[in-house]
Order: C-alpha cells, then sequence, then structure tokens
C-alpha cells in the first residue's frame, strides 16, 4: 500500500544543502521560492500545507502565514525568532519549533574571535601585510583584550558561553537583561547605559525585534567611550548603525566587531570605508558542526510534532498558547 507523506512548505533554500535533500527525502516537499509565481502557488496550493519549515534569517511574513489557512507547525533553523509574523501566527493558531542551545559555542566563540580582531587590529594587520606596507613601516600597536572588562548585553543562553569564555581572558563580566538572572556569578547592572559606561568591551547577545530595537544609540556608544569597542553577534536591528557608523568614524568609540546589521546583506557604505570595524556576513553558527545540529533539531521538531503535537523546542509564545 503507498504511504502519504505530509506534505511540507518550505519557504526558501536553508542555510545547510544536505537539509534540503533531508526534507524532500522524508516529506513531500514544495519550496516556495523555487516557484515560477510563489503567490500564485499560495493561492492555488496553500490549504494542502499543514507544515512548513524556514531559517530565522529567512522568518516568515504574514502574507504566507495568512495564505496557508490549515498551517499548524512551523520548524524554524536558528534560534532567533524575530523574523517570524507572531502575530500571524498566533492568529492562526500555529506552534513554532527553533534550534536553541545548540549554537551557543560557536557563536560564542564568533564574538571571541570579532573581540580579538577589534581591539587587536587582525583583519587590518592582514590588509597592511597583503598590500606590501610592512616593509616601508610598523604597524600600530593596540588594545589588550585579556584582563578588562566585558559588559554582556543579554545574559542568555548565548551571553553565558560568552562569559565562560571571558574567565579564561581574565576578564571580569557584568551584564545588563531586563531582569536579573538568578544564580548568575557576574554583576547585574539594572541599566545598559550604566553597563557600557563601566565596560572597557561591550557585547551584545540580546534577542532582537521590536523590544530591543535600537537599544545601543548614540547615548550608549558616548558611555562606552573613546577607548571602548563594540562587538554584536545578535541582531542589527538591536544598534543604530547609522549612530554607530557616525561614532567609529568620529572616533568615539575605539572600534567594533559586528556580524550582524540592521540590513542584510546590505551593512550600512559608511562601515565599509572604515578601518576600525571588523565586518562579517552572519556567520556566527556557520560550522559544519553547529549547522549540522541545528539542521538535526529541525527535522526532529517536524517528526516530534507531527507524532505528538508539540515540538521539542518550541519558541516562548508559541508555547504560552
Ligand atoms: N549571529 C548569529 O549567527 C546568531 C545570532 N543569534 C541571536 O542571538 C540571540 C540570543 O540567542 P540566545 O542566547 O539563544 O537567546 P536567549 O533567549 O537565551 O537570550 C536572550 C537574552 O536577551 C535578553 N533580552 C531580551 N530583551 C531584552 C531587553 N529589552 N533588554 C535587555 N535584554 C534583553 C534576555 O533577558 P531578559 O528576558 O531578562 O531581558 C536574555 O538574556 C538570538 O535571539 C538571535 O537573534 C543567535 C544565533 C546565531
Ligand atoms: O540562529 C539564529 O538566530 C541566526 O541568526 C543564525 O544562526
Amino acid at each position: 500500500m503507498a504511504t502519504t507523506r505530509p506534505r511540507v512548505l518550505q519557504y526558501g533554500k536553508m542555510p545547510l544543502t544536505q537539509l534540503d535533500a533531508e526534507l524532500a527525502q522524508a516529506y513531500e516537499v514544495s519550496i516556495l521560492s523555487e516557484q515560477p509565481d510563489p503567490e500564485r502557488f499560495l493561492a492555488e496550493h496553500g490549504g494542502q500545507f499543514e507544515y512548513a519549515v524556514t531559517s530565522a534569517a529567512m522568518g516568515l511574513p504574514a502574507g504566507v502565514v495568512d495564505a496557508l489557512p490549515n498551517l499548524k507547525f512551523v520548524s524554524s533553523f536558528g534560534v532567533g525568532f524575530d523574523a517570524l509574523d507572531k502575530d500571524a501566527l498566533l492568529r492562526r493558531g500555529a506552534r513554532v519549533g527553533y534550534t536553541p542551545g545548540v549554537l551557543d559555542d560557536c557563536v560564542a566563540d564568533l564574538a571571541f574571535a570579532l573581540l580579538l580582531d577589534a581591539t587587536r587590529g587582525l583583519s587590518e594587520s592582514d590588509r597592511f601585510v597583503r598590500r606590501g606596507d610592512w616593509s616601508q613601516s610598523r604597524f600600530g600597536i593596540r588594545t589588550r583584550a585579556s584582563g578588562k572588562r566585558l559588559g554582556i548585553l543579554g545574559m542568555g543562553r548565548i551571553g553565558s558561553t560568552v562569559a565562560r569564555r571571558a574567565s579564561g581572558f581574565d576578564m571580569e563580566v557584568a551584564y545588563h537583561n531586563r531582569r536579573p538572572v538568578e544564580g548568575s556569578p557576574h554583576q547585574y547592572l539594572p541599566s545598559l547605559l550604566e553597563l557600557a559606561r563601566w565596560a572597557d568591551i561591550l557585547v551584545i547577545t540580546a534577542a532582537g525585534g521590536e523590544g530591543t530595537r535600537h537599544l545601543v544609540n548614540a547615548e550608549v556608544l558616548a558611555a562606552l567611550g573613546p577607548q571602548g569597542f563594540l562587538v554584536n553577534v545578535a541582531r542589527g536591528s538591536v544598534v543604530d548603525e547609522a549612530a554607530l557608523a557616525d561614532a567609529l568614524e568620529n572616533k568615539r568609540i575605539a572600534g567594533a566587531g559586528l556580524d550582524v546589521f540592521e540590513d542584510e546583506p546590505r551593512p550600512l557604505p559608511a562601515l565599509l570605508a572604515l578601518d576600525n570595524v571588523v565586518l562579517a556576513p552572519h556567520i556566527a553558527s556557520g560550522t559544519h558542526e553547529t549547522r549540522r545540529a541545528m539542521a538535526d533539531l529541525v527535522l526532529h521538531n517536524l517528526q516530534q510534532f507531527i507524532a505528538t503535537g508539540r515540538p521539542a523546542a518550541e519558541v516562548p509564545w508559541s508555547a504560552a498558547q
């Protein structure tokens, strides 16, 4: 007897190619971005899908959710859920799975890579050597990273992994969240401005979305000060990028390391012209090991939901339904 495989709407190609193949093997998959006319496809076939797969980067807009009247579950590749339309999903009563925890180490590693690069001028020194400048001049001396005060905005899963890395660099750690973390050995500062004044290096690991939009603004950057460094591995939306470019250009902060931007994949052009900022194309979770673990959780969440009505890892506002 022929078995019918569940139909899955995949919003676009996944950030791990094997996952596209694995999904297609286990389910009857339609990739929306591959349809010649996605809107027409949704209008004609939207009612056939109970399950959808997407990623933190692609998200899922209200227009798509609204065109899937029977949607029950979305499995998202990534831990950030700011690009998934919460209101539309809650209206639909669809649940949402995501991939927390499995990427913490690699994201914290990249935060440290950016921190060390920004403070020690590693990328800039690489450009210096390749240009042949070494035979004519000396590369300027830079700022020590170890032993400094590390401020963490967002002491969650990734923030606390960054804090563990910091102990190996003999750093003092303080943090700001909306609420202190029970049992945390680190100092809690009730305002971001206080944290920025205290810190030598401010690392952003807070969730993105409207609640954190432009938390790091010109005032916070001024508080960080001309010797201070900013590292962002969370979301570009947490930082006022124009204010950051202005602070970097006018040396109101010393430097920055950024993996995320307000309008990806288009960092503000002003940033591209500056030597005191290191730019990465949103790669913090981009290792073979971590992307594999994320893919496994995307598949597991989908299987679990189909079997039991609950995914293994569910976005908090979805679980609260
Ligand atoms: N660059 C990349 O490739 C990646 C980026 N990310 C980003 O990192 C983010 C963090 O992930 P993760 O650590 O797992 O998430 P968690 O939910 O564990 O941590 C988020 C932290 O943000 C804090 N926070 C939320 N809102 C505010 C606010 N308004 N002011 C201050 N602090 C706030 C929370 O504390 P509280 O609730 O007490 O305020 C919490 O400590 C993700 O949301 C994602 O956007 C994740 C993976 C990869
Ligand atoms: O997981 C996330 O939220 C990302 O940004 C990509 O890993």
